[in-house]
């Protein structure tokens, strides 16, 4: 679904992405971490076409020319038109997404858990309905690949959790290819498949979730792993 070669971005001496490769399949929840500063956006930007590589290439679908309505995203944060109501948004996106089923809409709000709030406007919601709204726009149309960049900013414990559930449904049955950045590394651990860590620009390593990689820090849960892999590569995020 995903494959990317050696991308890299510069701006000016800036290298926000260096030399960065990776591939997300069919079905598979890719969760992407790194420290504030690290690429994420940068990477996200440039697999959307939203960002020009300086170099390194990308391929989705398998194909030089993207396809992109089969992709949804979300990226800096949840846009939405205010005085228009949660259900009127999403039947906005419907209509400029080409999907030809109606029933799209409500399948979208239902899965967001926002059908108590379908006749809001958007501009009176929560930051975390806002945020959940954002995510029924991405996923309304039924994308083959769902990139999201921070999804669970804004979200509630519970709608952390039910975040988490949507995506593992939306890739292990409908075989949704995700992309998903997070700062969250609990619920990456529990939601992605597979975990790619990226620090000043590039991917150190990658890894099942379900088989962390070993290190000598003692208890080994995902919080652990990072800040080791991190401190090993880059002594000074140690202190
Ligand atoms: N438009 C831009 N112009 C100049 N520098 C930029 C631009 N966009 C990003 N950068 C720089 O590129 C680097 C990577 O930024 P990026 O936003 O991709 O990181 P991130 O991992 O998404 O961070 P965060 O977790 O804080 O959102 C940073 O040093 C940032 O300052």
């Amino acid at each position: 679904m995903i494959e990317a070669r050696e991308l890299t971005k510069r701006y000016g001496r800036t290298t926000a992405v260096d030399g960065l490769s990776l591939r997300v399949a069919s079905g598979e929840v890719y969760g992407f971490l790194g420290l504030n500063g690290a690429g994420k956006s940068t990477t996200i930007r440039m697999l959307l076409g939203m960002t020009r590589p300086t170099g390194g290439s990308v391929r989705l679908f398998d194909r030089a020319e993207p396809d992109w309505s089969r992709v949804g995203y979300l990226v800096d944060g949840a846009h939405a038109y205010p005085g228009l109501t949660v259900r009127e948004n999403l039947e906005l996106t419907r209509r400029l997404r080409r999907e030809p089923v109606p029933a799209a809409v409500d399948r979208a709000i239902e899965l967001l858990g926002l059908t108590p709030h379908r006749d809001r406007r958007a501009g009176t919601l929560s930051q975390g309905n806002a945020q959940r709204l954002g995510l029924a726009k991405a996923v309304l149309h039924r994308p083959d690949l769902l990139i999201l960049d921070e999804p669970a900013n804004g979200l509630d414990p519970a709608g952390i959790v039910e975040l988490r559930g949507t995506l593992r449904r939306l890739a292990h049955e409908d075989g949704t290819a995700i992309l998903v950045s997070s700062h969250i590394l609990a619920e990456v651990a529990r939601t992605a498949d597979r975990i790619g860590i990226i620090d000043r620009g590039r991917l150190l390593t990658e890894f099942p979730a379900t088989d962390l990689p070993r290190c000598t820090c003692g208890t080994e849960n995902l919080e652990d792993v990072f800040l080791r892999l991190l401190t090993d590569h880059r002594p000074e995020a140690a202190a």
